[in-house]
């Protein structure tokens, strides 16, 4: 390079999907804030979505009227890894999602296809956008969201890792009841029709159940950085 002139680095695109409890925000957001890269938690606009739904008082177990509302509320999501934000019509929705509530009603919200449809519009939306490149995490981005994404990571652990993970967050929380509601929570993800939960077919897998998240997050960076120095 003459003259000291600026190296421009491609935007990267980076997939990470898996069951829940696996790693995927925790991961991506280091990984990002590393990369300088953007983040999405699409998972969070899902959710953004479902509390729509209830505070509205749309029967979630109606897929008709849930269908029929899908187009309503804005939602718009802050990519900055070290802070990332959520809003439905301009409020503040970060924490109302993560509510128990929410999180038993997100999969049947999730399931309708009008909801994807205007979701992965959303989500592209966001990926195009993302000057240097973005890390996309959810259950469908390296399958159907983001096809042509530079890399695909799918997270797995094993079940009772990821509920002992679960509970030391949710302080004091059973760990068989944290382990049984995480996994109907994927059945439901993967067994529903319009986008399941899946790994792509040319994704990376890391199973992160003897990783600490430092180890996951090396692997991931490392990754990224073999992609690029290929690419
Ligand atoms: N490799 C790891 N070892 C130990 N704890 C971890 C590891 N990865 C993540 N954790 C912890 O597990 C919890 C769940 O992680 P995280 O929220 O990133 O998972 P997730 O896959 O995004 O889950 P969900 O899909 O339900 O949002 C967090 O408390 C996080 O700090
Ligand atoms: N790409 C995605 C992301 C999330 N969902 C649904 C299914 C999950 O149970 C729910 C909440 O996700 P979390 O916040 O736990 O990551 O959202 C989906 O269908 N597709």
């Amino acid at each position: 390079m003459e003259n000291g002139a600026a190296r421009t680095v491609p935007a990267v695109i980076v997939a990470i999907d898996g069951p829940s409890g696996t790693g995927k925000s925790s991961t991506s957001k280091a990984v990002a804030a590393q990369l300088g890269l953007s983040y999405l938690d699409t998972g969070a606009q899902y959710r953004a979505i479902t509390w729509w739904m209830v505070s509205n008082g749309i029967d979630i177990g109606d897929p008709t009227a849930v269908a029929a509302v899908a187009g309503k509320p804005e939602i718009v999501s802050g990519t900055d890894p070290s802070a990332p934000t959520i809003t439905v019509d301009g409020t503040d929705v970060s924490g109302p999602i993560r509510s128990q509530e929410v999180t038993s009603k997100v999969s049947a919200v999730s399931a309708v296809p009008e909801v994807r449809t205007r979701i992965t519009e959303l989500q592209r939306s966001y990926a195009a956008a993302a000057e240097t490149g973005i890390v996309v995490e959810g259950r469908d981005i390296g399958t159907t969201v983001l096809p042509d994404a530079d890399l695909k990571i799918f997270l797995t652990a094993s079940p009772e890792a990821r509920a002992a993970r679960r509970s030391g967050e949710l302080k004091g929380a059973d760990v068989q009841a944290t382990r049984e509601a995480l996994i109907k929570r994927d059945a439901a993800d993967s067994g529903r029709k319009a986008s399941p939960l899946a790994k792509a077919d040319d994704a990376v897998e890391v199973d992160t159940t003897d990783l600490t998240l430092q180890q996951v997050i090396e692997c991931v960076v490392t990754l990224v950085e073999e992609k690029r120095a290929a690419g």
